[in-house]
This record gives C-alpha cells, sequence and structure tokens, in this order.
C-alpha cells in the first residue's frame, strides 16, 4: 500500500495532499518524489480539478481515485497540501479552506501569498533557519519562491547568507518554461517556421547569408506565425519585460528580485539588500540564466569568493573563469535537468575591488519550482 513501507513504520505516515500534480511543475514535483523515495514517507491524495473520480496516477499505486479539488470538505481533513495547481486556484481554494477551519499546511507553488506576512517563502538550503523558527511558531504557509531569485540565492548564497552582499542587480536570461508548457511548444513552433522559411536555401551553402536573413526576418514578422502565448515572436528574439507592469517603469519579476531575495534571507526593511535589475525572455527552454553585478561589503579575494560559494551548498558550483570551462560547463543545455546550480565568470570589476561579476544558471522546473516545495513537504513531515 502506499505510504506504509518500513521507512514510515515507526511514525504513521502523514496525508498529504496533491493537488496540480499533473501539471508542468507538478510533473517535475512527482517525479523528483518518486527519485527520493518520498512517496514512502507518505498517503498521498491526489485531487483534480478537472477529472474528480478519475483514476490516481500510476505511479501511485492504491492512491485509489482522485478527488475534487474544489471540495472544501475533503481538503479539510488534509493535514498537509501541495499544490501546484496554479495561482487562481489558490486565490480560490485557499481563502476558504481557512475560513472553514482548516489549520493545516499549505506548501503552495503560486506566487498569490508569497508575500503574506504569515508565509514564509521556502528554499532551505539557503534559509532553513527561517523556515524552522516559523514552523516553531506556528506558521502554516510555505510557499516556494520566484524560479529567478530561487536559482540565484541557491548559487549565490554562499555571499547572501554570510552578509557579504551590500547590493546587487542581475540581467536575466530566462526560459520559456516559466511561461508554462504551451509557451514552451510555442517557441519550438517558431523555431520550425524559421528554418522552414529558408530550408532551401540553408541546403545551399552558395545561397546569399542577407538572403536568408531577409526571409527569417520577414517570418518573424509575417501576423500568420503564432506568437499568441508571448504576444510577440521569441524565437531569434528577445523579450525584456516578464510579468505585469507595475506602472512605475519596473516589471513585476523585477519586483520579485527585491522582495522576494530580502523575505527568503529573513531580512526586514531595516537589514534590507538593495536588489534590483531587468528581467528578460530568452529562447531557451527551462534553465534561466543570470548576469549579477554585486557591491560586497569587503574586499575580499576571488579565491575566497569561489571557497564561499562552493561550501555554502552541495549544489552550487564553481566554474573557472576562462574561456574552456565556461562553454563547457556554463549554458542552460549543461544544467537543464540537473540540480547543479553553476556560478562562472566571477571577476572583480574595474570600478573597485568591492565589485564582482557572476554568471549562474538553474533549472527553473528544479531548483526554481518543484524541489524547495518537495524538500518542504519532507521538513514538514519530520524527514530532512
Ligand atoms: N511554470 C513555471 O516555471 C513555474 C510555475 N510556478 C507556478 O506553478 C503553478 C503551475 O504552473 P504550471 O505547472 O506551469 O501549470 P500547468 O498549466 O502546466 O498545469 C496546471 C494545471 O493545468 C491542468 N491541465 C489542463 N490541461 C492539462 C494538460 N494537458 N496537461 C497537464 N495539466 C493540464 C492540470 O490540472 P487538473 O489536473 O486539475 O486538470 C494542471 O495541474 C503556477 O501557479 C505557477 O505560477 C511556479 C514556479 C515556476
Ligand atoms: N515568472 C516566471 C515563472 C513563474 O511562475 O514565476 P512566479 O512563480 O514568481 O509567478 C517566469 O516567467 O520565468
Amino acid at each position: 500500500m502506499v505510504g506504509m513501507t518500513s521507512a514510515a513504520a515507526s511514525a504513521p505516515a502523514q496525508s498529504v495532499g496533491l493537488i496540480g500534480w499533473r501539471g508542468m511543475v507538478g510533473s517535475v514535483l512527482m517525479q523528483r518524489m518518486q527519485e527520493e523515495g518520498d512517496f514512502d514517507l507518505i498517503n498521498p491524495v491526489f485531487f483534480s480539478t478537472s477529472n474528480a473520480g478519475g483514476k490516481a496516477p500510476a505511479f501511485a499505486e492504491g492512491a485509489g481515485t482522485l478527488q475534487d479539488a474544489y471540495d472544501i470538505e475533503t481538503l479539510a481533513k488534509l493535514p498537509i497540501i501541495v499544490t501546484a495547481q496554479g495561482g487562481d486556484y489558490t486565490s480560490e481554494v485557499y481563502p476558504k479552506l481557512r475560513d472553514a477551519g482548516w489549520n493545516g499546511l499549505w506548501i503552495d507553488a503560486a506566487s498569490t501569498l508569497r508575500m503574506a506576512d504569515d508565509a514564509i517563502i521556502v528554499l532551505d538550503p539557503v534559509n532553513r533557519d527561517v523556515i524552522d523558527a516559523g514552523l516553531d511558531r506556528g506558521v502554516k504557509n510555505f510557499i516556494g519562491g520566484n524560479c529567478t531569485v530561487s536559482a540565484m540565492l541557491m548559487g549565490l548564497g554562499g555571499l547572501f547568507r554570510n552578509g557579504l552582499v551590500e547590493w546587487g542587480t542581475s540581467m536575466t536570461y530566462q526560459a520559456a518554461s516559466g511561461g508554462g508548457a504551451r509557451h514552451m511548444r510555442e517557441l519550438l513552433n517558431q523555431f520550425g517556421s524559421l528554418h522552414g522559411a529558408v530550408s532551401a536555401e540553408l541546403a545551399e551553402p552558395a545561397a546569399a547569408i542577407l538572403e536568408i536573413d531577409r526571409k527569417v526576418l520577414a517570418q518573424q514578422q509575417d501576423p500568420a506565425m503564432d506568437s499568441s502565448q508571448f504576444g510577440v515572436p521569441l524565437a531569434g528574439s528577445v523579450i525584456p519585460w516578464i510579468d505585469k507592469d507595475l506602472g512605475n517603469g519596473q516589471s513585476k519579476e523585477e519586483w520579485k528580485a527585491g522582495a522576494e531575495t530580502n523575505k527568503i534571507l529573513g531580512r526586514g526593511s531595516d537589514q534590507r539588500i538593495p536588489f534590483d535589475g531587468l528581467c528578460v525572455r530568452i529562447g531557451t527552454m527551462r534553465c534561466h540564466s543570470q548576469a549579477l553585478t554585486l557591491k560586497l561589503t569587503e574586499d575580499l579575494s576571488v579565491a575566497e569568493i569561489e571557497r564561499l560559494l562552493d561550501a555554502d551548498n552541495e549544489w552550487a558550483k564553481v566554474v573557472p573563469n576562462n574561456k574552456e570551462a565556461t562553454m563547457e560547463q556554463l549554458s542552460p543545455v549543461k544544467v537543464a535537468g540537473t540540480m547543479d546550480i553553476p556560478v562562472g565568470r566571477i571577476r572583480k570589476l574595474e570600478m573597485g575591488p568591492e565589485y564582482i561579476s557572476a554568471f549562474t544558471i538553474g533549472d527553473q522546473l528544479l531548483w526554481g519550482a518543484a524541489e524547495p516545495l518537495r524538500r518542504m513537504l519532507r521538513i514538514a513531515t519530520g524527514n530532512l
């Protein structure tokens, strides 16, 4: 029976409601939970917003049928709920559950509750102290952070956590997956249509490159090319705006960088680290990259900086700042699907000895979304 193996034999496995498990983030979460044996530690109860009464997923044999994700009474019986269903679902269901007197733990991928005073943003390799203190004082809402922020803090934790960052700025290169599965499909279809527009010329080495370029541009500018998800073409282009327009020249994604970084680190307004930058969508699949400029609080040697970053957690990996290592190890193609957070291009900048550059990459579906939730569930059930 699911959830009743020897690992859970000493203490009864807790029932955990799982919502959003078949979405993109949810699928990665389920995959990681299977890889790490997490289903041995819980009694999963699977929910659906679209298929209540259907069969629970095959990987959880014995978990029975799908429950209705809008049924407050059923949800309220569970001590822990994990959701990757999305912000609309959270906005609709979460208040009803609390109004009904539910006092369980809510673990959520959506941004809806992140900045609420009664919520903690979870990224335990960086803020386990904040999480533990929250659990001790009865906090019930544990929310995954913005993917770019989580990936950055996993890579640069050795500087942030040691109070060595005076301020920082990030220029991001964010993958299509941040928009969702349909965005990834649209990007690939766009690449395909660009190739299709010039495939004959590409097969002919003597074809004029300016003619190829002209045809590609014409294809990108053709209103018939599907850009319905991103709003404008992304293949062969970039979109320097992500998420809502806050009306002050800043995108919401850029606002999150400062707000969430400080909240994760447990820094109140009197200790705030100024952190800001520009967020840009590019045509990669699922890794968010970012170029950072940091002003440190002291003049540390590059060797000491590298030592601190490498030592901070088992996933941050310093890439030597040379061309060969950078090209080989510091690329979304290398990082996608792995838990590694490489950090490279670390050097002192001309502005002064406290100014450094860095470039870091993380899989935005793993550390950027699913993994902090998975680990929070382990913490909540006493297994991490
Ligand atoms: N995408 C990202 O990079 C990140 C997303 N998040 C957050 O996670 C939440 C979910 O995002 P994401 O996983 O991208 O959302 P998806 O659109 O992939 O999945 C959300 C839900 O859509 C329903 N659904 C309808 N049709 C399908 C289908 N064909 N295949 C799979 N599911 C389908 C499922 O609900 P049901 O089974 O009930 O029908 C599913 O749980 C959002 O709140 C988002 O903000 C957080 C960090 C990063
Ligand atoms: N906004 C991110 C993805 C995301 O879901 O972020 P958040 O969880 O902060 O809404 C991106 O587009 O890359």
